[in-house]
C-alpha cells in the first residue's frame, strides 16, 4: 500500500472545518486550497464562507481552520458579518460556548494599513474569550511584502499540527511529514532536462467627455522580462507551490434550454447578473441592482499626472428603492465591472476556444462528487452561461499570478523550458524571479504568451484565476435635494513600469503599460450611446458618517486627491442642513492636497464656494509640485497647525476623518497625528493622565510617549472618534 493510501486510512476520522472570510477573493482561494489538500490527506474536511457556517453546524465543530482577511480600516470582510453576531451572542449567553473548539487562525492583512491583520487578531481574542483553544499559532501574511512568505511555511506547520490534534501517533506525524514534503515538487536536474513537455456639476475643470483616451488595449501581450538563468545550474526545483487539483468539470447542456444566449460585448449585464452578486446579499439593502450612467466630467487638465474623473448615476428605477433608502455622505457602493472583452477574447483565442464554443451555454459540475465549487462560481452551478461571459465577469484576469497558479500552468505545457520555468517561479529557488514578475503585474493574457507551449483547459483556468470582485467607491453627494442621483470620483488607473526593473516609469513611452480594470471600463462608458447601465450595491453601512445634528463636536476631515470625495459629500448636506434650520454647523476644517493647485485642483469651485459661505470653517491646501506651496503633503500641513489640531482633538473632543491611499498618506498621517499629541502634551503635560489607557499611581505631569500616543490614537478608532476610509 502506498503511503498516501496508508495515511489517508488512518486519517479518515479526522474531521476539520475551514472556514473563510474574505473581501477580494484571496483568503477564500486559500483556503480553497488548503481545504482541497486536507481532502487530500485523508481528513474529513468541510470548506465554509465563514457567513455560512449556521450556528448548529459551528456547534458540531470540534477541530475548524480559520483564513481571513481583514479591510477597510480593520474591519471583517462584508461576508462574515453573522458570524460576528453569532460569536458576541453567542459568548454574551454562556462564557464558555465555545469551549468544544480547537482552532488555527491564518490571518490577511497589509501591513501599510495601521490595523494589520486585525480579522484574525479579533478572531483569536474572542474565539479563546468563548473557551475555544488555538492548536496552532496564528499566522498573519502581509500582502504588503508578499503573502506568500508567511501562507506557505504556516501551511507547512499546519498539517503536522492538525495531525496532532487528531491523536496520531508520531510515527503517522512523520508519515504525514513525508507527505508534505512529497506534496512539493522536487524535480531532479536530469528530470528538469529530460521531461517535454454633473455632479450636477459641483466642478467643471474640463467637461468634454469625448476628450476622455483610453491608450491601453489588454489583449495585447506585455513582455516579461524575468532573468531565468539561475534555473540552468539548479540541480533541483524544490518547496514549489502545492499544486491545487482542478475542481470545476463543464458541463453542457442543451441549446434553448439556456437562461443565457451569445451576449454581445458591449451588451449591460447577462441576465444572470444578480447570481453574480448574490452572496453578498445578506441584507436587502445590499442587493445589487442597474444604474444608468447620466454624466462623466473630467475634473483635472491635460496639464495633470492622472485623470480624475466625476460620474453621476440615475439610480431611481424601482428595483434601486431598497438602495435608496436611508444612504448618507460617506457611504460608498460597489461597481461590478468585467474583463476587457478583448483581453477574454485574447485567452480564449490562445486556449484554442472557439467562438461557437465560447458563446455555447454550459454549467459548471465540481469534478469529484461531494467536491465545492469555489464560491464566486457557484452561481453557474444552476445557471447556464457562456465560457465568454463566466471569464469575463466572474475570473480576474488581471490580477498578478500567485505562485500556486503557475505551478499548475506548469502541467500543461508542451515544451520542457515553459514547463521548468514555472515550476522555478514557483520554487523556492525561484523566489527572486517570481518577486521581479510580480512587480511587473502581468496578466493572464502576458502570462500565457510568455509560455506559448502552455495550454490549459479553460474549466483549468476558471478555477484556478482569482475571483473578480467589485471595486468600491465612495459617494461624493448627500441624499438631500436629488436623492436618487449618485456621484462618485474615480482616478483613471493607467501606469508604466519599467520593463526591466519593475519599477515605475512614468516618462518612459517604451514602459509597460499597465491599466486597472474598472476605472477604464467605467471612462469609456461616459463616450457611450444611449446611456449605459451598470451594476451596481451599497457597501455595508459604515460609521464613516457625520454625527447627526444637533452635534457640537467640530470634524476634521484630511483628503488628499479623490481621498477628498465623502467630504465634499459632508459639505453638500452640511449646506443644506444650514440652508434648512439656519443653525450654525459645528467648526470644520478640510486639509486637502494634490500635486499642482493648476491642474488637479479637485472640486476647487465648490470647496471655495463652501469656505466662502461659511459652511466649511477652514480649508488648508498642500500641493505636492508646486514650488510656492508651504506644504508638500496634508501632513505637513497638519503638522504646521498642530497646536490648534490637538486642541481641537484633547479639549474639544472633535472628530477626525481621513479618506485616502492607506500606502504613504494614512501611515504618514497617522504617523504625524502621534507626534502632534506627544509635542501637545509636552506643552501641556496635565492633560497626559487622562489620556492613557491605565491610569498611573500618582498622576503623570509628563507628555505622551510615541507608543502612548499610537494607542489613544488606536482607542479613538475604536470608539469611532477616528474614522478612517483607506484603500491599498
Ligand atoms: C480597501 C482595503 C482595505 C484594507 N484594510 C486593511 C486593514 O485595515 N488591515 C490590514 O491588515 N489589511 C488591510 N487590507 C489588506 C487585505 O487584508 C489584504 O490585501 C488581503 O490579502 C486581502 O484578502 P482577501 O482578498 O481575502 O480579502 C486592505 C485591503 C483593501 C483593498
Amino acid at each position: 500500500m502506498a503511503d498516501t493510501e496508508r495515511v489517508s486510512s488512518e486519517f479518515v476520522d479526522s474531521q476539520v472545518a475551514i472556514f473563510y472570510a474574505s473581501q477580494t477573493g484571496n483568503a477564500e482561494s486559500i483556503s480553497h486550497s488548503l481545504y482541497s489538500t486536507a481532502v487530500q490527506r485523508g481528513f474529513s474536511a468541510t470548506w465554509h464562507v465563514l457567513d455560512d457556517h449556521g450556528k448548529a453546524a459551528f456547534n458540531d465543530v470540534r477541530t475548524a481552520v480559520f483564513v481571513v482577511s481583514t479591510t477597510g480600516d480593520g474591519d471583517p470582510p462584508d461576508n462574515s458579518a453573522r458570524f460576528w453576531r453569532v460569536l458576541r451572542k453567542a459568548t454574551r449567553d454562556k462564557a464558555t460556548a465555545y469551549a468544544h473548539l480547537r482552532f488555527a487562525i491564518l490571518g490577511l492583512g497589509d501591513s501599510n494599513y495601521s490595523n494589520f491583520c486585525n480579522t484574525a487578531q479579533r478572531l483569536e481574542r474572542q474565539l479563546v474569550e468563548a473557551g475555544a483553544t488555538a492548536f496552532y499559532g496564528t499566522g498573519l501574511a502581509d500582502d504588503g511584502t508578499g503573502l506568500e512568505d508567511v501562507v506557505e511555511p504556516w501551511i507547512e506547520g499546519l498539517w503536522p499540527a492538525l495531525a496532532r490534534v487528531a491523536q496520531c501517533s508520531s510515527i503517522k506525524l512523520a508519515e504525514a511529514e513525508d507527505i508534505s514534503k512529497g506534496g512539493d515538487t522536487v524535480i531532479s536536474a536530469k528530470g528538469i532536462a529530460g521531461q517535454g513537455s454633473s455632479i450636477s456639476a459641483v466642478d467643471m475643470v474640463v467637461a468634454s467627455v469625448s476628450s476622455l483616451s483610453l491608450t491601453h488595449n489588454p489583449s495585447v501581450p506585455q513582455p516579461i522580462h524575468v532573468d531565468f538563468t539561475p534555473l540552468a545550474s539548479l540541480k533541483a526545483i524544490t518547496g514549489a507551490a502545492r499544486l491545487a487539483p482542478a475542481v470545476c468539470a463543464i458541463v453542457q447542456v442543451e441549446t434553448g434550454s439556456s437562461a443565457e444566449l451569445a451576449a454581445p460585448d458591449d451588451a449591460d449585464y447577462p441576465p444572470w447578473h444578480a447570481a453574480l452578486a448574490g452572496g453578498m446579499a445578506e441584507d436587502a439593502f445590499l442587493v445589487p441592482f442597474l444604474a444608468t450612467v447620466v454624466s462623466c466630467t473630467q475634473l483635472t487638465t491635460t496639464a495633470a499626472l492622472k485623470r480624475t474623473v466625476l460620474m453621476e448615476l440615475d439610480v431611481s428605477g424601482r428595483d434601486a428603492e431598497h438602495a435608496r433608502e436611508n444612504w448618507q455622505a460617506g457611504d460608498a457602493f460597489n461597481v461590478y465591472a468585467p474583463n476587457d472583452a478583448r483581453a477574454v477574447a485574447a485567452v480564449l483565442a490562445r486556449l484554442g476556444v472557439g467562438v461557437a464554443d465560447a458563446h455555447r451555454p454550459v454549467l459548471l459540475a465540481a469534478r469529484d462528487a461531494g467536491g465545492a465549487l469555489p464560491a464566486h462560481l457557484q452561481c453557474f452551478a444552476g445557471t447556464a452561461a457562456s465560457v465568454y461571459s463566466m471569464l469575463r465577469w466572474a475570473a480576474d484576469l488581471g490580477a498578478a499570478p500567485r505562485k500556486q497558479e503557475l505551478r499548475a500552468l506548469a502541467d500543461y505545457c508542451g515544451e520542457a523550458v515553459d514547463r521548468d520555468r514555472l515550476l522555478f517561479l514557483s520554487s523556492r529557488q525561484g523566489a527572486a524571479a517570481f518577486d521581479a514578475l510580480r512587480r511587473l503585474v502581468p496578466s493572464i493574457v502576458d502570462i500565457l504568451h510568455a509560455f506559448p507551449s502552455c495550454r490549459p483547459p479553460v474549466e483549468r483556468l476558471l478555477d484556478l484565476l482569482p475571483p473578480l470582485v467589485p471595486r468600491a467607491y465612495s459617494l461624493c453627494c448627500a441624499p438631500h435635494g436629488d436623492s436618487a442621483r449618485w456621484r462618485f470620483a474615480f482616478n483613471v488607473v493607467e501606469y508604466r513600469v519599467d520593463p526591466a526593473t519593475a519599477d515605475p516609469a512614468p516618462a518612459d513611452p517604451a514602459a509597460i503599460v499597465r491599466s486597472g480594470l474598472c476605472t477604464p471600463w467605467l471612462e469609456a462608458l461616459a463616450c457611450a450611446s444611449p446611456p449605459r447601465r451598470i451594476l451596481v450595491a451599497r457597501r455595508r453601512s459604515t460609521v464613516f458618517r457625520l454625527p447627526p445634528q444637533p452635534d457640537a463636536r467640530p470634524v476634521i476631515m484630511v483628503g488628499p486627491g479623490t481621498g477628498v470625495a465623502p467630504f465634499v459629500g459632508f459639505l453638500e448636506q452640511r449646506a443644506h442642513e444650514l440652508r434648512a434650520s439656519g443653525a450654525v454647523p459645528p467648526p470644520t476644517w478640510l486639509f486637502f492636497g494634490c500635486r499642482s493647485q493648476a491642474s488637479d485642483f479637485l472640486f476647487r469651485t465648490q470647496l471655495e464656494q463652501w469656505r466662502d459661505s461659511g459652511v466649511l470653517g477652514r480649508l488648508t491646501l498642500s500641493f505636492s509640485r508646486d514650488a510656492g506651496s508651504d506644504t508638500k503633503y496634508v501632513q505637513h500641513a497638519m503638522a504646521l497647525h498642530e497646536d490648534e489640531l490637538a486642541e481641537l482633538l484633547l479639549t474639544k473632543d472633535a472628530l477626525l476623518f481621513v479618506c485616502g491611499d492607506a500606502k504613504g498618506m494614512g501611515r504618514d498621517v497617522n504617523d504625524a497625528l502621534a507626534g502632534i499629541l506627544c509635542r501637545y502634551t509636552h506643552a501641556r503635560p496635565e492633560l497626559t493622565a487622562a489620556l492613557l489607557a491605565a491610569p498611573e499611581p500618582a498622576a503623570p505631569s509628563r507628555a505622551l510617549s510615541k507608543p502612548e500616543a499610537l494607542q489613544l490614537l488606536a482607542r479613538w478608532t475604536a470608539d469611532h472618534r477616528y474614522l478612517r476610509d483607506l484603500w491599498a
